[in-house]
């Protein structure tokens, strides 16, 4: 039996299209997102995976979360199967996806709630996690009057404050500029060094894969595998000024776009091929980016 926190064993996913869309000859196959994954998440791991627009990154997350299911293989956490979504794993989206009417305390108390939490622990808990993420002070503000930083932040104290075993984030910085990312970049990896949560992150930034990910692996373009899985031996980030600058760090950077940029390049082309099939129709198209 596999002592890994998260084991994906040989994980395949595809999607049948819109029975009205079968007329055109590409929706006649089901689309496969995801062959053939297998990969290995230790305790208190921060995985991050890294790939081109498309290649399955938001459904292999989609089925960590248990939101669907592979049509081949497994997920196991803690060894037994994934068999939905459960509050052992929180999850943290691009879109904050935080209740608009509740303020942000009582956003952060929501999954102690659900978890039966009496409610004199559960402010207490929410308050604990709103002070984690730096925004003592803030616990009585609605969400539209905080800023994306301060509304990411809370949706992370939210997914932590009912202490799930696992982390799933999925391009939670991805909405931020530059600099609010960069420091919330550095505040989750201070707040992963004193919860020790397992995390799965993913992200589109090669430069926020390498900095926050002990391990980081990197996908091809659709049907998404894993093309190989590159270790980022450094020790206190946190703690080190300019890490980005050390030449390692750009060396691990390098590394990861050399494996990468075929595969965006294919991405890119089998965007295109879709557009033109679907009769010019405006596809999404996020990109690779080196920094962020
Ligand atoms: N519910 C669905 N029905 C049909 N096809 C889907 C569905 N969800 C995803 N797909 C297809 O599966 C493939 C992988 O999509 P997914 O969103 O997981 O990729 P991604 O790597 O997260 O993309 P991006 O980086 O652009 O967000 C895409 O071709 C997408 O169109």
């Amino acid at each position: 039996m596999s002592t890994a926190k998260i084991s994906l064993q040989h994980v395949s996913k595809s999607f049948r299209i819109n029975r009205n869309l079968t007329h055109l000859k590409e929706n006649q196959q089901p689309v496969s997102a995801l062959q053939d994954i297998s990969l290995e998440v230790r305790q208190g791991e921060f995985m991050v995976i890294v790939g081109p627009s498309g290649c399955g990154k938001s459904t292999l997350l989609d089925l960590l979360a248990g939101l669907t299911k592979p049509n081949n293989g497994q997920i196991l956490l803690d060894g037994r199967p994934i068999e939905g979504p459960d509050l052992d794993r929180g999850i943290v989206f691009q879109q904050y996806a935080l209740f608009p009417w509740k303020t942000a305390l009582a956003n952060v108390e929501f999954g102690l709630e659900t978890k039966g939490v009496p409610r004199r622990e559960r402010k207490e808990t929410a308050r604990e996690f709103i002070r984690l993420v730096g925004l003592a002070g803030f616990e009585h503000r609605y969400p539209h009057e905080l800023s994306g930083g301060m509304k990411q932040r809370i949706a992370i104290a939210r997914s932590l404050a009912y202490d799930p075993e696992v982390l799933l984030m999925d391009e939670p910085f991805a909405a931020l500029d530059a600099q609010t990312r960069e420091t919330l970049q550095s505040e989750l990896l201070r707040i992963w060094e004193a919860t020790r949560k397992t995390i799965i992150f993913i992200t589109h930034g090669i430069e926020e894969a390498v900095y926050l990910g002990q391990r980081v692996a990197v996908m091809t373009s659709r049907p998404g595998r894993i093309k190989e899985i590159i270790e980022v031996p450094f020790e206190a980030r946190t703690s080190e000024e300019d890490l980005r600058s050390n030449p390692e760090f750009v060396r691990i950077r390098h590394q990861i776009w050399d494996l990468l940029k075929d595969e965006v390049t294919l991405a890119q082309e089998q965007e295109k091929s879709k557009s033109l099939g679907a009769g010019n129709k405006k596809t999404h198209g996020k990109g690779v980016t080196a920094n962020g």
